[in-house]
């Protein structure tokens, strides 16, 4: 598999040792993904920066290739954008490439679904002190699972008289140091709590995540996959 690695800051540096330890080449890297980029490959992954999502996009479907899109912070637009790109070429799309991640967020789902009636639900992430988005992306996938059950209504961060409502999700994001990411929910009931929670040690997992993502929508038609669509 040759692979285009857009993004060439931590993850990308990462993503390029953990190719080397594979049979698959890295073609070439960028920063900044530029509007008439020539040189083929077999799938591009993206971990960079929302500014670079159109013309990876265009790129994408002017050579037929598929794209892996790991960067976060969209916008509402930007995500119309990846939709409608995934009508014409495969796309994986995930806030998350860790496969402790992806279970977690199917567990989550079904904890929401027992437990969201009667338990108060609330999201903490924690990110290293050079993380440019808040919430992460992981938060907006764990909500975006949670909110899947039922009718709920985010709530990000709280500050001064702010009591809690029915049906609120809080989510709150702490930035600092070189945390890798730390993602928890916790569903909080009268006199019992229960909480999931996810670490990352390593920026490998990511990396490794991708590749596993990217071979297996190699195979796969025009269409916007999950890593949950690629695991199980
Ligand atoms: N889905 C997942 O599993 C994971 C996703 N991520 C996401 O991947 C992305 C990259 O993370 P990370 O490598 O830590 O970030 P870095 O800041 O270390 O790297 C960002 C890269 O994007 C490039 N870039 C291009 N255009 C811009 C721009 N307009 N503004 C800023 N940077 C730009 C930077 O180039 P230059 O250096 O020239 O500025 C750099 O190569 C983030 O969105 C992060 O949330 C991270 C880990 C896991
Ligand atoms: O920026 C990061 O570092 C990470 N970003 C992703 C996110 O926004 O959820 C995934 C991981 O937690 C690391």
């Amino acid at each position: 598999m040759e692979i285009g690695v857009v993004g060439n800051g931590q993850m990308g540096m990462t993503l390029e040792e953990v190719i080397k330890d594979t049979s698959y080449q890295m073609v070439k890297m960028w920063d900044v993904f530029p509007q008439d980029e020539t040189i083929t490959a077999d799938v591009l992954i993206d971990f960079s920066n929302p500014a670079n999502l159109t013309n990876i996009l265009a790129y994408g479907v002017k050579n037929n290739i598929p794209v892996v899109i790991a960067t976060t912070g969209y916008s509402n637009q930007e995500l119309e954008l990846i939709e409608k790109t995934a009508e014409k070429i495969p796309v994986l799309f995930s806030g998350n490439y860790s496969l402790g991640v992806i279970v977690m967020n199917q567990v989550v789902k079904q904890l929401a679904e027992s437990l969201g009636e009667t338990f108060d639900i609330e999201i903490i992430e924690k990110h290293h002190n050079k993380k440019l988005d808040a919430p992460s992306g992981t938060a907006k996938m764990l909500l975006d699972s949670v909110m899947e059950t039922g009718e709920f209504t985010p709530v990000y961060g709280r500050e001064g008289i702010a009591p809690r409502q029915a049906r609120e999700v809080g989510v709150h994001a702490l930035r600092g140091g070189t945390i890798v990411g730390e993602h928890e929910v916790i569903f909080a009931g009268t006199d019992e709590l229960l909480s999931i929670k996810h670490e990352a040690f390593s920026k490998k997992i990511f990396a490794k995540g991708a590749l596993v993502g990217a071979e297996w929508l190699m195979k796969q038609g025009p269409g916007l996959y999950s890593m949950e669509d690629c695991l199980f």
